[in-house]
């Protein structure tokens, strides 16, 4: 790496020459291919825009302009060129690099990324702010195509046209989103793609007009009637429609020729798109040959570009029985947002391709699409991750639920994931889907469950039904049906309360606790919507303590719930622990280095329990503990303020204790018994009365 060990941050690249670029270029795509070999990581969308990259620090100083990555999977190039080379090892491990931006890695980071289609609206706000105080750097916005199919970014590019902001938008436009990219602006896309230049022939058009004798009037002539003419003679480009300049397409793998355009973007005071064409996976032929199978990979062997085969999971059990559904029943079709082999729906796509619909990066989109075939006879299942649901919010309540529509919402990728860390973690649609009105939520922890609960939801169930499950494998439970709940193990000391995965934990937990001496009753909730509480009560009744362990986010999640009933129930408990993520973020690690940082692993579990049983309460949080609890915090965005209190940290936040936890002396106290239940006031909705299969069947 004879150049790249001279580059330790981009003004070093300012002072290579053409050949040492190149040499750069190929060497930065040598280290990531051995590097995220080791790691694992998003290879193919960064190998793809290296000369993109190195053009871009050759241009503009990111330590003072502000550069925004959407999504943010590309940014590894960025990473190494500043500063980060030597801890690249640790990219997307426990304590590591980060495999996004994160502003609290670098200030050439600007702003945090992990979902798509914010950048221009982030860069848009960010030049507005600093044209207001009247200061002076350049915002950029790099964003795929793939990015360019959700509805945010138009919103921003709207906006943006009109605002005259001096804005600089590069589009990196390589056909591909994880899969080859889908929709009409895909396919505007590659018809500007075939075009020569726009900006070159524009330049040689009124170069030519200038000479000749009355040119200038019909440039001029031309230019005034400048839509009539583009559509005509150029058919151009419909980002200057929205108010933008453009230039492109550019090859994005020379280097002058993208320094040429972005140095004319950073001169030009006004909202420029430069549409920049880039190859995914360029330069490593395994990833040239199938770009999707590298855009994101877990380690694998370089030399040879083998990739470990994906072992079966949650969501390659879903893929099969989707197919074995759409075979039984014309109605149901598959909805994704671009995430077909994520969610496991790849042979779907191959066998039933009029019934699968692969709508773009665009979640709420595909939920309200949805929502219309729900509305007529079909019966969609849009599969999705727990996270990119979160865009979907609106459509969830608005589109689907107002009309009790039978709509399947398979949710992938529920609970803790790994390598992508905050932006990326599973863990709220518990406490969001609980606000939805008519949504029914199943939660498996089988395969056979998944098998069994999908049919149940496609086929017996009515309106809204949202079916979770994690992008892990199963564990020691294999069992089937569709129950509310099930007792999984009788115990006298306490009812541990538990749903999906986690029930392994709950079951490990229980091993050791016996060994100890302890008791513990196992209820698995099979519906965390509606959740059967005539069950945890009558479990209740014998142990008198309660224990809820979850893999989701304290807010609305079922301890909340289970706990409010229980107390509006009257029932006199002998000590309460609810075992959540708390309310924080969650960083990268591996799934079990992230349940023990929030003490919902085996071991953990097994001192709650034996914490409830002999002292009836929470203990004070080891110093320990606290430190690991101290790790999980929010980002900030890099601000950029005049030089000396430019990235100056803010203080970190004095840390209170949590909810469930009690101060070291204080008594555990009794929760008093809830007046209503005593005088037979009215119950919230949940509690009611205790639901049956058959309520939530609807
Ligand atoms: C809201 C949201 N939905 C889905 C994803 C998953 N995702 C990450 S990258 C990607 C493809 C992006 O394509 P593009 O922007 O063209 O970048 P490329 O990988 O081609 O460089 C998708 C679908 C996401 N990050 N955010
Ligand atoms: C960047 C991004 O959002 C996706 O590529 C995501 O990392 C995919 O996650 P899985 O690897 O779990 O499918
Ligand atoms: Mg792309």
């Amino acid at each position: 790496m004879d150049i790249l060990d001279k580059v330790y941050l981009p003004t070093d690249i300012k002072k290579l020459n053409k050949s040492e670029l190149d040499a750069l270029c190929q060497e930065l795509r040598q280290f990531m291919i051995q590097s995220v070999s080791k790691t694992g990581g998003h290879l193919a969308s960064n190998l793809g825009i290296v000369e993109l990259t190195v053009a871009i620090h050759r241009v503009f100083d990111t330590a003072r302009d502000r550069l925004v990555f959407d999504v943010g999977h590309q940014s590894y190039v960025h990473k190494i060129l500043t500063g980060r080379m030597d801890r690249f090892n640790t990219l997307r491990q426990f304590g590591g690099l980060s495999g996004f931006p994160r502003p609290s890695e670098s200030m050439h980071d600007a702003f945090i990324a992990g979902h798509a289609s914010n950048s221009i609206s982030v860069a848009l706000g960010m030049a507005r702010s600093r044209t207001l105080t009247r200061r002076e750097y350049s915002v950029i916005a790099l964003i795929g195509d793939g990015a360019l199919t959700g509805g945010l970014a138009y919103e921003a590019l709207s906006d943006a046209g009109e605002s005259g902001e001096p804005l600089i938008i590069i589009l990196n436009d390589n056909g591909m989103s994880i899969t080859p990219n889908v929709g009409g602006i895909a396919k505007y896309l590659s018809r500007q793609r075939l075009k020569p230049s726009y900006a070159a022939f524009k330049k040689r058009y009124r170069r030519i007009m200038e000479k000749l004798p009355g040119g200038r009037h019909v440039y001029n002539f031309t230019h005034g009637i400048k839509s009539a003419f583009k559509e005509a003679l150029l058919h151009c480009s419909m980002f200057e429609e929205m108010g933008l300049q453009y230039a492109g397409p550019i090859d994005g793998h020379d280097i002058t020729k993208l320094a040429e355009a972005l140095s004319w973007a950073k001169s030009l005071g006004e909202p420029v798109l430069i549409h920049v064409i880039t190859q995914k996976g360029k330069g490593y032929s395994y990833s040239e040959a199938t770009p999707d199978v590298y855009h994101g990979v877990n380690p694998f062997d370089y030399k040879k570009g083998v990739i470990p085969v994906k072992s079966k999971c949650f969501s390659s059990v879903f893929g099969e029985e989707m197919v074995r559904l759409a075979h039984q029943d014309f109605r149901v079709c598959a909805v994704t947002a671009a995430m077909t082999g994520g969610t496991g729906l790849t042979d779907f796509a191959a066998k039933y391709p009029e019934r699968f619909y692969d709508v773009g990066i665009a979640e709420g989109h595909g939920a309200a699409m949805s929502a219309g075939m729900a509305s007529q006879v079909s019966i969609p299942v849009f599969a999705v991750y727990s996270t990119f649901l979160q865009r979907s919010y609106d459509m969830l309540l608005h589109d689907v639920a107002l009309q009790n529509l039978h709509v399947v919402f398979a949710i992938d990728r529920a609970g803790l994931v790994p390598g992508d860390g905050e932006t990326h973690q599973g863990i709220y649609d518990v406490g969001y889907l609980a606000t939805v009105p008519n949504m029914k939520v199943l939660c498996p922890a089988s395969y056979k469950e998944l098998r069994e609960m999908l049919r149940h939801a496609a086929l017996k169930m009515d309106g809204p039904v949202a079916v979770r499950y994690p992008k892990s494998g199963e564990g020691r439970y294999k069992d089937g049906g569709v129950k509310l709940s099930k007792l999984v193990a009788e115990g006298t000391d306490l009812t541990l309360v538990t749903y999906g995965v986690s029930v392994n934990t709950a079951l490990d937990a229980a091993d050791l606790l016996r060994g100890e001496g302890i008791s513990a009753e196992i209820i698995k909730l099979d519906f965390i919507k509606p959740i059967d509480y005539e069950a945890v009560n009558a479990s209740l009744q014998k142990t008198g303590r309660l224990l809820v362990l979850e893999e989701a986010a304290e807010s609305g999640a079922v301890g909340e719930k289970v706990a409010a009933h229980v107390a509006a129930s009257g029932i006199r408990l002998k000590g309460l622990r609810l075992l959540n993520l708390g309310c924080r973020f969650i960083p990268q690690g591996s799934v079990e280095e992230l349940r023990k940082m929030c003490g919902i692993d085996t071991l953990s579990v097994r001192a709650a329990a034996r914490d409830l049983v002999l002292r009836g309460g929470a203990p004070k949080p080891s110093p320990a503990e606290k430190k690991r609890r101290a790790v999980a915090g929010g980002d900030k965005p890099a601000k950029n303020k005049p030089a000396d209190d430019i990235f100056a940290e803010a203080p970190a936040e004095e840390e209170k204790p949590g909810k469930d936890e009690t101060p070291e002396d204080a008594p555990a106290e009794e929760p008093a018994p809830a007046e209503n239940a005593e005088q037979g006031g009215a119950a919230p909705e949940d509690t009611a009365a205790a639901p049956t299969v058959e309520d939530a069947a609807g």
